[in-house]
């Protein structure tokens, strides 16, 4: 581990620092938590601010309850029937007593429940799990993540030459991308977690009216072959690394929509956009790379379109002024172990499509800003 002690520098403007207010210094007096855990009126606060204490402290315990049930394939096994601890403890090889504590464990954490037979069940939340397109493999993915962030300080420092940033080689440019079974190993995975993003895409944006759309970095393209179901009269093109586009080709097949849509290997990196849409998606693009390459890009678009074109910006972002979980305490971390981008707040996108030539911005309110938010803007 790193030396977690961080020093505060003691000089500097005056404006950098100012005392913690008296209540928060009050707050964080034991003498006064006891006294407000006892006194009618605040008791019930402190219980429940202490027991959100704990399952922040208690977090990456949960994170690995998780991962093992879902390694052990358990959520899949009690979605066709419920099992009795000896089955599941056979089909896990572990004693029973130990797959004992691993199901409580996830009883605790809702996701399974017990028969009065004896016998294990899912929950609602641990049907979901079982049934969410694309959360298995997200979750398996995270023993990479793990380890990068097995030494937190060091990572917020950058001290980590993190794993992640090797499993998805194309962040370093379409050269590092070249392999087509790396390649096709990373595009099940986003396009398996496709689906939600899609969904909730679709519900943000109408898309009545254009006539083209291109979705640039589309991977094996499971978001227009969502789009273009919704909107059976839209031509689509595909812009993705050439390494990446044979899976689509399938997937177009195999959904009868070859004959509309138009794939273009390429890198945005070396190359100007294809024009001929009138309008533009980037589904989880931008998040991957630095502000310069975000700032080109959009210009390439911005250049690809004709006037009165729209873009769409689909990924999870942050909360910018208002943080908020899934977009500051998960898609931040995971940007930034992949070292070349960045999770950006939605103000922080509208910004850069302004930059770029954009104007008419949009900022929907996200229904799910775990899934994704959008943003759109018009040439
Ligand atoms: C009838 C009864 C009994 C009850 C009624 C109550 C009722 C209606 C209950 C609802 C039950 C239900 C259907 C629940 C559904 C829940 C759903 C759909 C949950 C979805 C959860 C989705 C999650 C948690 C998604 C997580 C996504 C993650 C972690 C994505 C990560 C993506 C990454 C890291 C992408 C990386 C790409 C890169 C490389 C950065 O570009
Ligand atoms: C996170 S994935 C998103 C894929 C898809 N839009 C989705 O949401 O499932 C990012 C995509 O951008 C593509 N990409 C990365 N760099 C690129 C480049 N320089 N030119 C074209 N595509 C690129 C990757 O190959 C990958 O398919």
């Amino acid at each position: 581990m790193a030396d977690a002690a961080v020093s505060v520098p003691v000089s500097g403007p005056e404006c950098d620092r100012q005392n913690a207010s008296r209540l928060t210094r009050l707050l964080a007096a034991p003498s006064f938590q006891k006294w407000a855990a006892r006194f009618p009126l605040t008791r019930r606060f402190v219980r429940s601010e202490g027991a959100a204490m704990f399952d922040l402290v208690a977090g990456f315990c949960h994170s690995q309850v998780l991962y093992a049930l879902v390694a052990l394939d358990i959520p899949k096994a009690l979605l066709a029937h419920e099992l009795s601890l000896s089955v599941l403890a056979q089909q896990g090889r572990m004693p029973p007593e130990r797959m004992a504590v691993l199901l409580s464990a996830a009883m605790a954490l809702g996701l399974l429940k017990q028969r009065k037979s004896g016998l294990y069940a899912l929950t609602t939340r641990g049907a979901a799990l079982a049934g969410v397109p694309g959360l298995a493999g997200m979750i398996m993915h995270h023993d990479v993540l793990y380890r990068d962030l097995s030494d937190p300080v060091a990572f917020f420092r950058g001290e980590v030459d993190t794993e992640l940033a090797a499993f998805w080689p194309y962040v370093f440019g379409a050269g590092a991308a070249t392999d087509p079974a790396n390649a096709a190993r990373y595009s099940q995975l986003m396009a398996d977690s496709q689906r939600l993003v899609a969904d909730d895409t679709l519900a943000a944006v109408d898309f009545r009216g254009v006539a083209r759309l291109m979705d640039v970095g589309g991977g094996s393209g499971a978001f227009l072959a969502a789009v273009g179901a919704a909107y059976p009269g839209l031509g689509m093109t595909l812009f993705d690394l050439p390494a990446v586009v044979p899976a689509a080709q399938d997937r177009f097949a195999a959904a009868g929509m070859a004959d509309r849509v138009q794939i273009v290997p390429g890198s945005f990196r070396d190359q100007p956009l294809p024009r001929g849409a009138d309008m533009i998606s980037l589904v989880r693009v931008l998040y991957d790379h630095s502000d310069d390459t975000v700032v080109d890009l959009l210009a390439a678009a911005h250049a690809a379109l004709p006037p009165g074109g729209r873009i769409v910006i689909s990924e999870p972002m942050t909360g910018g002024a208002v943080p908020h979980r899934a977009g500051d305490a998960y898609f931040a971390l995971y940007c930034m172990a992949m070292r070349t981008g960045r999770a950006r707040s939605a103000d922080r996108i509208a910004t850069l499509l302004q930059l770029a030539g954009f104007s008419n911005l949009r900022l929907p309110r996200p229904a799910r800003p775990f899934i994704t938010s959008v943003v759109e803007g018009v040439r």
